[in-house]
């Protein structure tokens, strides 16, 4: 699993978000402009060769597999391959999650075409991938690993694509199993209802 430390500081962190970050921006709106583009065949023909010759650039040099997730040495987590959040991640929304005090996460972000699973609506597996997220880093405490064991939802009513809301809770904490409930919602309320358990492995137990 991989889960690596790498030796920089706070300036270098910043500026390889400034690097990667505008890069994966427009791989994000590339996505979406090719589900929805209507040029004519040639246009087409054009920016696939366009596009393969900046793939195989890209692919000049790169790592053997995964991102994996890495820290800083200041313990800061950078899970840019990550599929919800991921910086250098095209297909994640991304999302931004945000701590409350008393330990709600809550993220408020838009999910478009590349999402779609019925017309206009967001993919159920989508929804769950959210969800999933959310409720696992609602989920972990300290610097301790945790894994989905269980995720269950309820499919209230569809989900638009569009802004969209989720949060999540911590319920109850028995033993290894975090218990967190949450929810995804659009501007008229609740869509996708959600209860996670969340296992701290066997093998990160002390
Ligand atoms: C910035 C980074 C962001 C991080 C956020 C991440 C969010 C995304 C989270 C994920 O998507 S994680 C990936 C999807 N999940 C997995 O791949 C997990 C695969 N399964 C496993 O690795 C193991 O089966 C698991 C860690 C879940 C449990 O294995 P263990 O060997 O540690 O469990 P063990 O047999 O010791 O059981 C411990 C307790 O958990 C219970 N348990 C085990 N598996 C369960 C399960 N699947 N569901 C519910 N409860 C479960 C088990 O009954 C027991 O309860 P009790 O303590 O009451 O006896």
């Amino acid at each position: 699993m991989r889960f690596t430390v790498e030796d920089i500081d706070t300036s270098e962190v910043a500026r390889r978000k400034a690097l990667y970050g505008p890069l994966t921006e427009v791989v994000r709106e590339l996505i979406d402009a090719t589900i929805r583009t209507e040029v004519d065949d040639d246009t087409i023909r054009e920016v696939h060769a366009q596009v393969r010759a900046a793939t195989d650039r890209l692919r000049a040099r790169q790592s053997d597999g995964p991102f994996g997730v890495r820290f800083t040495n200041d313990g800061d987590g950078m899970a840019w391959g990550n599929a919800v959040i991921g910086l250098r991640n095209a297909i994640a929304p991304p999302l931004t999650i945000a701590r409350d005090p008393d330990g709600t996460h809550r993220s408020q972000f838009v999910l478009g075409a590349a999402y779609e699973g019925p017309p206009g609506l967001v993919h159920g597996g989508i929804c769950a991938l959210v969800l999933d997220q959310i409720l696992g880093m609602t989920a972990l405490a300290g610097d301790k690993p945790s894994f989905t064991g269980t995720l269950t939802l309820r499919f209230r009513r569809s989900t638009p694509l569009g802004p969209l809301r989720a949060q999540a809770r911590v319920d109850r904490v028995e033993g290894v199993k975090t218990f967190v409930v949450g929810s995804l919602s659009d501007a008229d309320g609740v869509t996708v209802e959600a209860e996670g358990v969340f296992i701290l492995p066997a093998w990160a137990r002390e």
